[in-house]
């Protein structure tokens, strides 16, 4: 694993310089979100693994929170199941949420579980459905509709915001130096399973736990303007603006509407970084290179 172009002094020193950065983080908790567009080669998924068992050796507290929208795409596609968006959301009806479920909180959350535990950390794959951890109501959007210029409700079916987030039973995993590994999906007050957008479903989680970091990984290097060139860091009012004016735009949008969110609710640090890029949690948390956007007060 060690690189072989690497001395072992240097070696040494990479590891020293990493001290301080594991100082600031002890005992602390980050939340990942591991987006599905990042989840593409094995090899990179596998090095996200090692990073998620090296942050919990180090006597931080990960929580890996993924998403899966490609990952259902796919098997939507296989069994001939029409799927439409609708504000970035997906438009998710009964046929389409037992797809939704048996992708995230099957097959995507355990292949993630199987990365971290064969790297040798102990995760416990759950949803937010398990412990009532988090309790859900129906998202409701509204949309200019393009003939008439009028705004009209969007039924996006069993989609919902996160309103609850109850920590028990992650507060018991996190003591016991389990890693936490959860499916965005949630219950609603009269029992139906909803459909959460990840980076939504993060920042719940990230702002109910106080975490000290939430990073955001997609597979873009960050925030981009106009030009396509990285933004490194961007104040809240900026983004707003950003999203106003459409530089941001699709799946963009959650993520800094939760990077905002998360902010607001006291989490201390908030990225987006390339989650294609080898090792880019290690590079952002024990290295002084920030490689995405950094989002702030
Ligand atoms: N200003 C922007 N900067 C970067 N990406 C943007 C921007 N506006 C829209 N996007 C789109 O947002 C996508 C990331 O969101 P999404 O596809 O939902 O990712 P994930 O699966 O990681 O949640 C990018 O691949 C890009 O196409
Ligand atoms: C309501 C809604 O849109 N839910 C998302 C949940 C998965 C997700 O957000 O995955 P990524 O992070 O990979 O995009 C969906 O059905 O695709």
């Amino acid at each position: 694993m060690t690189d072989q172009h690497i001395s072992p002094l240097d070696q040494a020193r990479i590891l020293s310089e990493a001290l301080p950065h594991m100082q600031e983080y002890d005992e602390e908790t980050i939340v990942i979100k591991y987006g599905g567009h990042a989840m593409g080669a094995e090899d990179t998924a596998k090095a996200f693994a090692r990073d998620i068992v090296l942050l919990e050796q180090t006597a931080i507290n990960p929580v890996v929170v993924h998403g899966g929208g490609p990952q259902i795409a796919t098997m939507l596609k296989r069994l001939g199941i029409q799927s439409e968006f609708a504000a970035g959301l997906r438009i998710t009806d009964a046929a389409t949420i037992e797809i939704v479920e048996m992708v995230l909180a099957g097959s995507v959350n355990k292949q993630i579980v199987g990365y971290i535990n064969e790297a040798g950390g102990k995760a416990v794959g759950l949803s937010g459905k398990d412990g009532n951890m988090v309790k859900a109501s129906k998202t409701t959007r509204t949309m200019v509709d393009p003939d008439s210029n009028i705004e009209k409700a969007v039924d996006l079916g069993f989609v919902g915001d996160p309103e609850k987030v109850d920590l028990t039973l992650l507060n018991q995993l996190i003591g016991y130096e389990l890693i936490p590994v959860l499916a965005p999906l949630a219950t609603s007050q009269d029992g139906q399973t909803l459909n959460i957008n990840a980076d939504t479903f993060a920042g719940a989680i990230a702002g109910a736990l106080k975490a000290k970091r939430l990073l955001l990984l997609t597979d873009v290097p960050g925030v981009l303007d106009k030009s396509k060139k990285l933004i490194p860091d961007l104040s809240i009012k900026e983004a707003r603006k950003l999203i106003a004016d459409g530089t941001i735009s699709g799946g963009m949008i959650p993520k800094v509407e939760t990077c905002i969110y998360a902010l607001e609710q006291g989490v201390q640090g908030v990225v987006i970084i390339d989650g294609k890029t080898q090792h880019a949690v290690l590079l952002e948390l024990f290295t002084n290179q920030g490689t995405g956007t950094l989002i702030h007060k």
